[in-house]
């Protein structure tokens, strides 16, 4: 049956497009009216005032939310018709780093990484390697047998990283990833950004700190997206 097959891929071009893309919470009208489209490959901020809703348009873009009005289109399916199956395999080239990072504090850096080859049915044990260049290119080859709480706030984030990409998404979302950690280790984190960003990944961060991405521009052409007051700007060069 067709609705239970893979979503075809558009080759290697993922696309999240929002068209005329709302939420509401509660009736109010958080996010109104939103378009715009990420391209693949393309490298964006999101930026806004605290509560301007940007956590909930991520949200919205790997499809753990569904617009209450208009549509979002992953990969060129709305996301308010695919089944739960469907959704499950799309949001698998999405990878999320989240906002506090949701380990699973009892087991080590490298089993939390690993999670997600395990959700998929894949074996970790026969995926070591590819696991140990993944430690060591964040730098927490070290760190792989520590657990989350013994973990200082840029390694959960880079640990958060490498669980976000295991499985090779072609997008990688992350929320406020440099939230809690200092100017140095938000620097790395960035460079490991625009790395992926280099291999062709599209990068979607949503931050606070415009000094990270004045700090991104010689590294990446990033478009910075500012919401506020429901609606989406592309924010020029007063930053
Ligand atoms: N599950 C929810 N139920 C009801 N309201 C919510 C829910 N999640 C978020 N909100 C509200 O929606 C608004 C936007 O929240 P959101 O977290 O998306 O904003 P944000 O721009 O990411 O904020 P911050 O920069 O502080 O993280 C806030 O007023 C928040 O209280």
């Amino acid at each position: 049956m067709a609705g239970a097959q893979a979503p075809e891929r558009n080759g290697d071009h993922f696309v999240i497009e929002l068209q005329g893309a709302g939420y509401s919470y509660d009736g109010t009208g958080l996010l109104s009216d939103l378009t715009t489209a990420f391209a693949p490959g393309s490298f964006q901020f999101l930026t806004g005032p605290s509560g301007a809703g940007k956590s909930t348009l991520l949200k919205l873009c790997y499809g753990e939310l569904k617009p209450t009005k208009g549509a979002v289109l992953l990969d060129g399916r709305d996301s308010r018709q695919v089944g739960r199956d469907g959704l499950a395999r799309l949001r698998r080239r999405i990878g999320v780093v989240h906002q506090d990072c949701q380990f699973v504090d009892h087991l080590t850096v490298r089993d939390n990484v690993a999670l997600p080859l395990t959700v998929a049915g894949r074996d970790p044990a026969a995926e070591a390697t590819n696991l140990d260049q993944l430690l060591g290119w964040v730098g927490l080859a070290n760190r792989a047998n520590a657990t989350p709480p013994q973990l200082s706030g840029g390694e959960r984030q880079r640990a958060a990283l490498a669980r976000a990409i295991i499985m090779d998404p072609d997008v990688i979302i992350a929320d406020e990833p440099t939230g809690n950690i200092d100017w140095e280790m938000s620097q790395r984190l960035l460079a490991l950004l625009a790395e992926l960003n280099k291999l062709g990944k599209t990068i979607l961060v949503a931050t606070h700190d415009l000094a990270l991405i004045r700090a991104a521009k010689p590294l990446v052409a990033a478009r910075v997206l500012r919401l506020a007051g429901g609606t989406l700007t592309t924010a020029g060069a007063e930053l």
